[in-house]
């Protein structure tokens, strides 16, 4: 670090500690203020932040699109948010734990890659913070602001600063959860995109990686006290690529059981849309297989009903730990589809995205039916011997609702919220 850079640090620690800063810098001022985690000093910990940070090669692009902007703890941006942290990333961003200095708070800043990979998500996130009334389980930003891009005037890279919240779902965190807290999660989750639908907006990527549960904030905690809470920073500098400024690959936090709260939150809106939105607008992509529906893997278009049916995953994944269908079985998600709810309509055959699927899956056949529909209750009684039938029974009704092949059928999220089935449900729990 240089020695600028160093007395910037100091400077920076002084605004944010007033009391303590002047006291602190004095004993330890090198030990202290600089403290901004630790770089790998074995093969193990090289090995360690490689698998969990970004693929280095996120930083190098042969055509400049896609590209990530390198960033080093300590680092200052906007004049404002001091990098403490690294949170995780994603295909088209990094996310950053940072405490911001004028507002004395933690944030998380979603650095953008290069490319316009932006641009959808932000006019999203305005459209949201405009139109709809209850935010309160959405995950948009408080501010943004651009980054210039080296010495070329012309490009940039777009931050958004989001509230601090994580960690994601994952078995991990459910198997530790009461089931009250997991139907009170699912019960949020159908809230938020209530809310999103009731404007017209189509998430379009609900899966596990996007929702997530609040955390308690860190305020009055130095960053010595952040990192014994959430572990201290592990990083190395950007191997192989010749970057135009100094950037790490930073292993992430690890959010301890004890700050997550109840609360539910869903994000990510790189891929959302509006429903009246002109068709070039409109980005392409999908969710990850597990979460997406039937119509969509048999070309349809995006509609409310296809949040409904990752909802539903996400829902049956919150009850029962994993995923209602599995994707690795021989013919993958759609052979699974067969197997659990049965021949897919007919006028679907022939248009699936994958190769694999067979034209016998789309032919309908009474006897076909009522064996396939004993597969979703054993999966269930599988997952959960610990409840009783009857409530198996519900929670596989509730999912019935939903699991249906035609998106006209399936209930909305509105519907699904006052019916007496999830009602039941949520009641037992206490939700
Ligand atoms: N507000 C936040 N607070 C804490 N952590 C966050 C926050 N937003 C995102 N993260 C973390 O960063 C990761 C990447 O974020 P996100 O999924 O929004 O990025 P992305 O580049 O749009 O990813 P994708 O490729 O899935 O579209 C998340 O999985 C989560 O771990």
């Amino acid at each position: 670090m240089t020695r600028e850079t160093k007395s910037l640090s100091i400077n920076l620690l002084r605004m944010q500690e007033p009391e303590s800063a002047t006291l602190i810098c004095s004993q330890h001022p090198q030990d202290y203020d600089m403290d901004f985690g630790d770089f790998v000093s074995n093969e193990d910990e090289e090995i360690d932040v490689e698998e969990l940070a970004e693929p280095w090669s996120n930083y190098a692009s042969e055509d400049n699109t896609r590209v990530f902007y390198p960033i080093q703890l300590g680092e200052l941006l906007n004049e404002r948010y001091l990098i403490e942290h690294k949170l995780g990333y994603g295909g088209f961003s990094t996310v950053w734990m940072a405490h911001d200095l004028q507002e004395r708070t933690d944030v998380a800043l979603k650095v953008m890659s290069q490319g316009g990979w932006d641009e959808n998500e932000t006019r999203i996130q305005a459209e949201i913070k405009r139109r709809v009334q209850d935010k309160s389980h959405l995950a948009v930003y408080l501010n943004t602001f651009l980054l210039p891009c080296g010495s070329k005037n012309d490009t940039y890279h777009r931050v958004l600063v989001l509230p601090l919240i994580g960690p994601c779902i994952s078995w991990h965190i459910l198997t530790k959860s009461s089931m009250a807290a997991r139907m009170s999660a699912a019960q949020q989750l159908l809230k938020a995109l209530e809310s999103l639908h009731k404007v017209g907006i189509v998430h379009r990527d609900l899966n596990d990686k996007n929702c997530m549960w609040g955390v308690s904030s860190l305020q009055g905690l130095d960053r010595a006290a952040k990192y014994q809470t959430l572990g201290r920073p592990l990083k190395q500098t950007i191997p192989f690529v010749e970057l135009w400024k100094p950037g790490e690959l930073v292993r992430p936090a690890m959010i301890p059981d004890e700050l997550r709260t109840a609360d539910f939150f869903l994000g990510d809106f790189g891929l959302a849309t509006k429903l009246d939105e002109p068709t070039f607008q409109v980005p392409r992509g999908y969710p990850p297989a597990v979460y997406c529906s039937p119509d969509r893997l048999h070309g349809q278009g995006p509609s409310l009903a296809c949040d409904m049916w990752s909802y539903m995953v996400l829902f049956a994944q919150l009850y029962l730990d994993f995923p209602p269908f599995y994707a690795g079985s021989d013919g993958g998600i759609i052979a699974d589809f067969f197997k659990v709810l049965g021949p897919l309509p007919g006028s679907w055959k022939g248009l699936c995205k994958y190769p694999e699927c067979q034209d016998s899956w789309y032919e309908q056949s009474e006897e076909l039916n009522s064996i396939q529909n004993g597969e979703l209750k054993a999966r269930i009684a599988l997952r959960r011997p610990d409840v009783d039938q009857g409530e198996r029974d519900l929670v596989e009704s509730i999912m019935l609702k939903v699991f249906v092949y035609s998106p006209e059928r399936r209930l909305s999220a509105i519907q699904l919220l006052q019916d007496n089935d999830f009602r039941a449900l949520m009641d037992k729990y206490g939700c």
